[in-house]
């Protein structure tokens, strides 16, 4: 009751004026950072990552840094352009999931017009940007990346688990899209970083799947094949994590890189399928969160692997 009834304290004009002048900035600085979140930062930079690779590998030894900066800057705008399309199309989903309700839409801090707006704003300057200042090949397949993320990708998920095999191919495509903005023809090898991409995905997000399989339900998601049946999911990512072992083999095969790479794709081919043979075995949320974690040291890790000894070799 006292607390209540205590005065608020008498305040000037330049008194109002002060907290006018704090609270401004600390509201510019939240809608920043709502904006940042939207962008999924960590993704991005991974997806700048392996833009790099396809990048560097593509052109042979013989790069340059201005066209690359422009690919990772116009790629950087289609990324943040397709996760806000995706998070505008799945704002009530979001809402019901623990995981995801306070991302920037259901958590009010930007409006579903706001989040549009931006995501066109960006989606646009990117393609225009790929196009005029890298080349029109990786302008029309960064739009099929967005196009097939946002508006296949998205909507599926509320219909069938296959929406993941959809996912995957925009997942996929970043070093294509290095590939081809280094001028490069996209061929064998090329491909072989996409297969590795596409492949690697699969215990990435069947661990995630799993993980949030209450979440997914609730929101009425359908993320788990065979309806998260036991067993299944375990049994599907050990036998992705290891087709991953020889297809992450296919740059030493095609010249791309030599026997260094292969030994260091081998034992993290190796330690990936073994968190995963481990899921299948035994699906608990330990072995679940353990092929998340190795997926997630697994992908820089070949990639930084990929591009060393394709360096040493050109040299
Ligand atoms: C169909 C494909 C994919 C699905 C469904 C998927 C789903 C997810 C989800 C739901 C998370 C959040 C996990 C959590 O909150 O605990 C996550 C994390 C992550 N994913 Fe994926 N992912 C996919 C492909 C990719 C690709 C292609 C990349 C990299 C280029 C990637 C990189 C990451 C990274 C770095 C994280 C950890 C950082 C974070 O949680 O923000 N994922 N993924
Ligand atoms: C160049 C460009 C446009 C690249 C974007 C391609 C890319 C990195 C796609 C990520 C793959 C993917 C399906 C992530 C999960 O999203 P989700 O919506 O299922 O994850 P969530 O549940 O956390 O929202």
């Amino acid at each position: 009751m006292n607390s209540l009834v205590t005065p608020l304290p008498r305040t000037t004009t330049a008194d109002s004026a002060e907290a006018i002048d704090c609270v401004v900035p600390a509201a510019r600085a939240g809608r920043l950072s709502a904006y940042f979140q939207l962008a999924k930062p960590r993704i991005a930079l991974m997806v700048l990552l392996t833009v790099t690779v396809g990048y560097v590998i593509g052109s042979r030894g013989v790069w340059q840094p201005w066209p690359l900066l422009h690919a990772c800057f116009g790629i950087l705008l289609a990324v943040v352009a397709s996760s806000s399309l995706n998070q505008l199309i799945e704002r009530k989903t979001d809402a019901r999931m623990p995981r995801t309700k306070s991302r920037p839409l259901p958590s009010a801090r930007l409006s579903a017009f706001e989040v549009l707006v931006f995501a066109l704003f960006c989606g646009v300057v990117s393609v225009v940007y790929l196009y005029f200042t890298v080349n029109p090949i990786t302008a029309w397949l960064t739009l099929a990346t967005i196009v097939l993320y946002a508006l296949c990708y998205t909507p599926l998920k509320r219909y069938t688990s296959l929406c993941t095999v959809i996912g995957a191919v925009p997942g996929a495509l970043p070093p294509v899209l290095g590939w081809a903005a280094s001028g490069a023809p996209l061929d064998l090898g090329a491909f072989s970083l996409f297969a590795i991409m596409f492949v690697w995905q699969f215990p990435h997000f069947l661990a995630i799947a799993w993980l949030y399989r209450d979440q997914y339900e609730q929101a009425g998601l359908r993320m788990l094949p065979a309806e998260g049946r036991p067993g299944i999911t375990g049994a599907i990512s050990s036998g992705y994590a290891l087709v991953l072992i020889p297809i992450s083999l296919m740059p030493a095969q095609l010249g791309l890189t030599g026997d260094a790479y292969a030994l260091v794709a081998l034992v993290l081919g190796i330690l990936y399928a073994w968190s995963a043979v481990l899921f299948q075995r035994s699906e608990t949320r330990r072995c679940a969160r353990r092929v998340l974690w190795t997926s997630l040291v697994y992908l820089p890790a070949i990639l930084i692997a990929l591009t060393l000894d394709h360096i040493r070799l050109m040299n």
